[in-house]
């Protein structure tokens, strides 16, 4: 597993995306009635309808109980599993967050969501750019300055066809990480083993997101990794693993103990990585300004030269994406990988799809693999049975909303259960099963499209989506038609754990068999 998911050790609320609980924790007594786990109807035996007092409870001596004597602390999403069964599907957590459980709560969340969604307090986070004197980027910044940076991050990252722009980048990456692939194989005693999987494609993820985000190739799939690309790495570990006890920590103790100052430095490293970078670009803009040359380039360049944004504000929002851009990638494909390897059936199925759509000697290009219903299935179905971010948040700000049948006033928080709700069974019969097939459009039964929104929903959804998918078709499709990926049997059975991201809890060996070399054998 990658060094830095490894090290950290952080619950936060359990989201990577809400990086502090909305607010100190209470200890409720159940009421009369309030386990009923019927939602989406009035209350029948009172005149005034169900409100959250009438909500089945989490205390907090029972979260504690359930994290450190049942073990749910490094299985937090099985948890969201776990109390559905006892309170049903909607239901009032230990951190006064109201937590909902199936596709059709969360679609009427989602249908009311704010004008300007928001995810949670964010102020940790807010706390370092304040300090340093950098703007907030997508996560940190909420309201209309929120609306106004998205708008233009949107450009040229959101639409298919923006993304489908940095087809050739990327797969420049992807022939690199394949050329990785055959050393690292043959380095292994059997010849085609390679053992930590996650490992790899996590530095094949920072290298493709940071070939769009700074134009440039960092070097992270040679056979050594730079020294301050490995740094920049363990700065995302230490802010990460420091960044629950800080948020739980008294603001008092910062000067005494030494979480406060890990966690900035943390954040420091990360910032430093990425400032370099875009004043490297910003110095060759300008040369090529001085030269009165034609300025020519892609994200980074059309941020710092065709839009308004501050520098300042430029540090805040690329470094955010870049943070957002790793791990996310990283860890889908070594959840899809694994699941291939176990399913033969489905992975010869997609060689199928691969060796047909495009001839063998051809790089497929984004507009050829974003057509390959298999592949984009495949991705899919990995995404819903191993949701990237298991939980997300929202409060709704802008009115009072009635939700499951039960009314909440304005501000009120709500945790999504990603995790319980793609693993719906009503929505998805045999849920722990991989079958990528329920995708395609010829299946008669499609699932609701709420049990499954790994990227999030609406104008707050995730914005580099397009360049994740892209970025995955385009690697699965070249692996999986050089290589038959089996399952490493001394490995043992792989559980999936929660930290920050959904992880398996032990590295990841797979074979690689040459799919040329065992046809001509
Ligand atoms: C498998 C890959 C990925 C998954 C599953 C994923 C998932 C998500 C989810 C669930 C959200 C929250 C959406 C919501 O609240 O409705 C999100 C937000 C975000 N994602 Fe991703 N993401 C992935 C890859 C990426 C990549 C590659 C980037 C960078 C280019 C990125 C950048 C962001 C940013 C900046 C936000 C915050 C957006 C905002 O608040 O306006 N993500 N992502």
């Amino acid at each position: 597993m990658a060094a830095w998911l490894s090290q950290s050790v952080m619950w936060r609320n359990g989201s990577w995306l809400l990086q502090r609980p909305i607010a100190v924790a209470q200890v409720y007594s159940r009421r009369v009635g309030s386990d009923s786990s019927a939602p989406g109807h009035l209350y029948t035996f009172q005149d005034k309808p169900r409100t959250v007092e009438d909500l089945p409870r989490v205390s907090f001596l029972e979260l504690m109980y359930r994290l450190t004597f049942q073990g749910f602390l490094s299985r937090i999403h099985e948890l969201q599993i776990y109390e559905k069964q006892r309170h049903g599907p909607i239901y009032k957590d230990a951190l006064k967050s109201v937590c909902v459980t199936t596709p059709k709560l969360l679609e009427e969340i989602m249908r009311n969501d704010d004008k300007f969604p928001n995810r949670g307090d964010m102020s940790l986070w807010q706390e370092h750019r304040n300090l340093r004197g950098f703007g907030y980027g997508p996560f940190t910044e909420n309201g209309e300055n929120w609306y106004n940076v998205r708008t233009v991050l949107n450009k040229r990252m959101l639409h298919p066809k923006d993304s489908a722009q940095y087809g050739d980048t990327l797969n420049g990456v992807v022939t690199d990480f394949i050329k990785r692939m055959y050393y690292l194989r043959q380095c292994s005693p059997t010849g085609d083993l390679v053992t930590n999987m996650a490992n790899e494609l996590y530095h094949f993820s920072l290298e493709a997101i940071a070939s769009i985000l700074f134009e440039t190739r960092l070097g992270c799939l040679e056979k050594e990794i730079p020294a301050g690309t490995q740094d920049f790495i363990n700065s995302i570990s230490k802010m990460f693993s420091n960044n629950f006890v800080v948020m739980l920590l008294p603001k008092w103790s910062r000067g005494i103990l030494p979480y406060w100052g890990r966690y900035i430095e943390g954040w420091d490293g990360i910032f430093s990585f990425a400032t370099k970078l875009i004043d490297k670009k910003m110095e060759f803009i300008q040369q090529c300004l001085d030269n009165n040359e034609e300025v020519k380039g892609e994200y980074l360049t059309y941020l710092l030269s065709n839009t308004q944004m501050s520098t300042k504000d430029v540090y805040g929002n690329i470094t955010e994406l870049l943070l957002a851009g790793v791990d996310t990638t990283s860890n889908c494909l070594t959840w899809t990988l694994h699941l291939l390897s176990m399913d033969p059936k489905s992975q010869d199925r997609l060689y199928e799809e691969v060796s047909t759509f495009v001839p063998a000697d051809q790089i497929p290009s984004a507009a050829e693999v974003t057509r390959m219903p298999y592949l984009k299935a495949v991705i899919k179905e990995s995404l819903r049975m191993y949701p990237v971010v298991p939980m997300n948040g929202r409060v709704i700000a802008d009115k009072n909303v009635t939700i499951g049948g039960y009314q909440f006033s304005k501000n009120t928080h709500f945790t999504l259960g990603n995790y319980a709700i793609s693993h719906d069974e009503d929505t998805f019969p045999e849920s722990f099963t991989f079958k990528p097939e329920r995708w395609l459009r010829d299946c008669h039964d499609r699932p609701n499209a709420f049990g499954n929104l790994p990227f999030g929903f609406g104008v707050r959804g995730c914005v580099g989506r397009r360049i994740a998918e892209l970025e995955m078709y385009l690697v699965l499709f070249r692996l999986i038609r050089q290589f038959e990926v089996k399952p490493d049997p001394t490995m043992g059975e792989l559980k999936c754990i929660n930290r920050t991201v959904l992880i398996p809890d032990k590295p990841v060996s797979l074979h690689f068999v040459d799919r040329v070399s065992q046809n001509t054998a």
